[in-house]
C-alpha cells in the first residue's frame, strides 16, 4: 500500500470504524453528544393563542379608526385564563404570554396606547387581526418530532430537550480512547530534569485534542523501546475503543510499534500516506480497536490526528460532520513545494475586507511545537501542486471552533 493519499487513507479509516453504542445520559451531561433516538414535543408549545407584548387584548374592528377609546374588563397575566369575552368596545389588558381572551382577535402594545382612568384606555393606532399574537403550537406540535435521531446536542438542543421535559436522552456512547508515548528518549512530565531527553509533549497535546473534542482519554505514559514493555503496554491500549501510538512508527531499528502491533493480532491497513508533516502515519485494528500509529515528531503526530483520528473519533461519536471545516484564505506570502506529498502549513489567519487572509506561523519543522502553538489552521497544499504564489486562494482546515463539516473539504 505505497503512495496512500490523505483522502484515500482518510477512506480507509472512515470505512473501518462506525458508530459506537448507546447510552443514556442526564440532560446535565448531555452538551455535545449525538441524539441516538428521535425526540417527540409531548404538548403543544404554546398551548393557546397568546399575547407577544405586553399590552391590550382587542378586537381589531373596534380601532381601524382609531384613536379610539375602549373599556377595560379584565387584567390578564401569564398563567392567569381569561374569565370573560370581549365584546364590541371593550379590551382586557394582557401580558407577553397570557392567553389572549375570547372575542379578542389582536394585540397591541402599551406604547401605542394612553390610560384614560382605571377602566378606559385610548388606542393610538389601527391594528390588523393577529397582531402580536402567537398562535397556539407555533413552537411545537404535540407529538412532532422534534429533534431527529443524528442531531448533535447544542445547547440551543438541550433547550428544546427540557422544553419537552426529558430530563434523560439516549446517546452515541463515547469513545474510550488510551494515548502512549513511546521512546527511551522521552522524559515524562514528572520525571526529574535531564537536559539530555526530550520531554513528552506529545502524550498531552494529544489529550488535548481528545479533551476538545468533548473525551477524556487515559494517558497510559511511556513504553520504553523494548520489545516486552511495549508489548505490555500496546495490550493494555488495546482494550480501549481507540489507542494513539506515537513515535516507533517509521523505519529506525528500535522502531518496535508495528511489528508489536501485528504480533498483538492487529491488522495493519496502512503505514505510510503521502503527506508532510506526518508520512509514517499507520492505522490498523482489530475486532474490538483501533489502533494510530502517529509519527514521533510532535507536529507530526498532532497533524495526522486532525487527518485520521479526529474524523474517526468524531463518527464512533455518532457525528455526521466528522471534518474539520474549511475556509478559503488569501496566502499573504508564497508558500514552496518541491515533492509530491500533500502538505500541511501551520498558518494564522485574518479577517480582512474580501475574507481570510492565511500567514504562516513561522518555521515549519515537524519538531517545531511552538508554530503549532499559534496555529489557527492547516494550509493544505495539493500533492500535485508546484508552489503557492502570493496573494493565491489557499483552503485551510480550521484548528480552533466547534464546527465541522460532512466531507474533508477537498480531494489531496
Ligand atoms: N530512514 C527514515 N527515517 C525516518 C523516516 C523515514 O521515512 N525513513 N521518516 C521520518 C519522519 S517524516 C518522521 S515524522 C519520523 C517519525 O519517526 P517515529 O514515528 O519512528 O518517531 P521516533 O523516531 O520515535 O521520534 C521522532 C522524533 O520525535 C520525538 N518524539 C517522539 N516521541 C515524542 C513525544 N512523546 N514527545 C515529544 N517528542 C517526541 C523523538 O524524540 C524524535 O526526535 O521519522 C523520520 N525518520
Ligand atoms: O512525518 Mo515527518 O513528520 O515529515 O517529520
Amino acid at each position: 500500500m505505497e503512495h496512500l493519499t490523505v483522502t484515500a487513507a482518510q477512506r480507509c479509516v472512515i470505512e473501518a470504524v462506525g458508530q459506537l453504542g448507546t447510552e443514556n445520559v442526564a440532560l446535565e451531561q448531555c452538551l455535545g453528544r449525538v441524539l441516538a433516538e428521535d425526540v417527540r414535543a409531548n404538548r403543544d408549545q404554546p398551548p393557546y393563542d397568546v399575547s407577544a407584548m405586553d399590552g391590550f387584548a382587542l378586537r381589531s374592528a373596534d380601532v381601524a379608526k382609531a384613536p379610539a377609546t375602549l373599556e377595560i374588563i379584565e387584567d390578564i397575566k401569564a398563567g392567569d385564563m381569561p374569565r370573560k369575552t370581549v365584546q364590541a368596545g371593550q379590551c382586557t389588558r394582557i401580558m407577553t404570554g397570557a392567553p389572549v381572551p375570547p372575542g379578542a382577535d389582536a394585540v397591541i402594545r402599551v406604547e401605542d396606547t394612553q390610560s384614560v382612568s382605571d377602566a378606559r384606555v385610548q388606542i393610538n393606532v389601527p391594528v390588523k387581526p393577529d397582531n402580536d399574537i402567537r398562535p397556539k403550537g407555533e413552537g411545537m406540535r404535540n407529538g412532532e418530532v422534534v429533534l431527529v435521531k443524528g442531531t448533535e446536542l447544542t445547547p440551543g438542543a438541550v433547550g428544546m430537550l427540557a422544553m419537552v421535559k426529558r430530563s434523560s436522552v439516549q446517546v452515541y456512547r463515547q469513545p474510550r480512547v488510551a494515548i502512549l508515548s513511546t521512546g527511551d528518549e522521552l522524559e515524562g512530565l514528572n520525571d526529574p530534569f535531564d537536559a539530555n531527553k526530550i520531554p513528552d509533549a506529545n502524550s498531552y497535546a494529544l489529550m488535548a485534542q481528545v479533551q476538545a473534542l468533548g473525551v477524556q482519554p487515559t494517558l497510559l505514559g511511556i513504553a520504553r523501546d523494548k520489545p516486552e514493555e511495549l508489548r505490555l503496554y500496546l495490550q493494555e491500549g488495546l482494550q480501549f475503543d481507540a489507542l494513539l501510538v506515537s513515535g516507533g512508527t517509521s523505519v529506525g531499528v528500535h522502531d518496535y510499534v508495528r511489528p508489536t502491533l501485528e504480533a498483538l493480532g492487529v491488522q495493519m491497513r496502512f503505514w505510510r500516506v503521502e503527506m508532510k508533516p506526518g508520512h509514517p502515519m499507520a492505522f490498523g485494528a482489530t475486532a474490538e480497536s483501533f489502533v494510530f500509529g502517529l509519527p514521533g515528531n510532535p507536529v507530526s503526530s498532532m497533524v495526522c490526528f486532525e487527518q485520521f483520528v479526529l474524523p474517526a473519533l468524531r463518527r464512533m461519536m455518532g457525528h455526521a460532520s466528522i471534518y474539520r471545516r474549511t475556509v478559503e484564505a488569501r496566502l499573504t506570502h508564497e508558500v514552496k513545494h518541491k515533492h509530491s506529498r500533500t502538505e500541511f502549513v501551520r498558518v494564522m489567519l485574518s479577517r480582512e475586507e474580501g475574507g481570510y487572509t492565511a500567514t504562516s506561523t513561522g518555521a515549519q519543522g515537524s519538531g517545531i511545537l511552538a508554530s503549532m502553538s499559534k496555529a489557527e489552521g492547516l494550509l493544505v497544499v495539493p500533492p500535485q501542486s508546484k508552489g503557492l504564489a502570493a496573494g493565491s486562494l489557499v483552503t485551510v482546515q480550521l484548528l480552533d471552533g466547534t464546527a465541522y463539516q460532512q466531507e474533508a473539504g477537498g480531494e489531496w
